[in-house]
């Protein structure tokens, strides 16, 4: 297997009397979509605030590529190549599309970062590149007020990619979403994993999205991972039955 790509070694976080996270010693690698679910309450967003630095640990380390980036702010991990999205859309909505994906892009040029070039052909090039990747070079001169909620989100996931990140941590990429936005964010992140070198790691609260699309499954049980394996293996598992899947599965 390849090294890890990202490594949760003893992770805690609690809030006063509540441990929401619950020493995870986890590695996510860059072979696997990796999909965190749990019931509501079972820490999955905690996890992904941990993981992006939007939270900082009680006790235990986020190592990304083998680096202890714990104590680093999100901006600095993004830079390390560790891309994000939010579970609330996050774009600038006065804004086109190609605007909001071009300005990571520019940021990216003007700090030699990821050894992007600086001319202007370099920059509109990579941002047709991301365009094309989440499918809204039809939409480009669109302000993003204007959209839908599931084109929103895929200009953020847009704005993710633009930054060129190894790995890319999507919050509930399908929340909100009604049926046909979530078959098309379903089908876009499955063509990014399947197109690009970028790896994904997803929370989802919607079991059956993942069984079609992830790999490798972690689940999350009142803070703790209580399983971890494939699709096939999670579906199988005594324990996920009874404390996650019950009615549901
Ligand atoms: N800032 C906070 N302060 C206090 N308690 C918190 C805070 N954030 C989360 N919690 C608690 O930590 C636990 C885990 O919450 P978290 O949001 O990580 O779960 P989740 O699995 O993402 O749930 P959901 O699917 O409902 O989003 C919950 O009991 C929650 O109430």
């Amino acid at each position: 297997m390849s090294d890890p790509l990202l490594e949760l070694d003893g992770l805690t976080k609690r809030f006063g009397e509540l441990t929401a996270v619950d020493d995870v010693t986890r590695s996510i690698h860059e072979d696997d979509l990796t999909a965190l679910i749990g019931p509501n309450g079972a820490g999955k967003t905690t996890i992904y605030n941990l993981m992006t630095g939007v939270l900082s640990p009680t006790s235990g380390s986020v190592r990304f590529m083998g680096e202890d980036v714990t104590d680093l702010e999100p901006h600095e991990r993004v830079h390390r190549g560790l891309g994000r999205s939010y579970q609330v859309t996050n774009v600038f909505e006065g804004l086109s599309v190609r605007r909001n994906i071009r300005a990571p892009i520019i940021a990216r040029s003007k700090q030699r970062w990821n050894l992007l070039g600086s001319t202007t052909e370099e920059i509109e090039s990579e941002t047709d590149r991301v365009l094309d990747l989440v499918g809204l070079g039809d939409i480009e001169d669109t302000e993003c007020s204007a959209l839908s909620y599931g084109d929103k989100r895929r200009v953020e996931i847009g704005v993710s990619l633009a930054t060129d990140p190894n790995l890319v941590l999507l919050d509930e990429p399908t929340a909100g979403m009604n049926p046909t936005e979530t078959e098309r964010m379903v089908d876009l992140v499955q063509n990014l994993d399947a197109e690009t070198e970028q790896s994904f790691f997803m929370t989802e609260h919607d079991i059956e999205i993942i069984f079609s699309i992830a790999s490798r499954i972690l689940v999350l049980d009142r803070g703790a991972v209580i399983a971890d394996g494939t699709p096939e293996e999670i579906r199988q598992n005594e324990r996920v039955q009874s404390a996650y899947l019950g009615g549901e599965a």
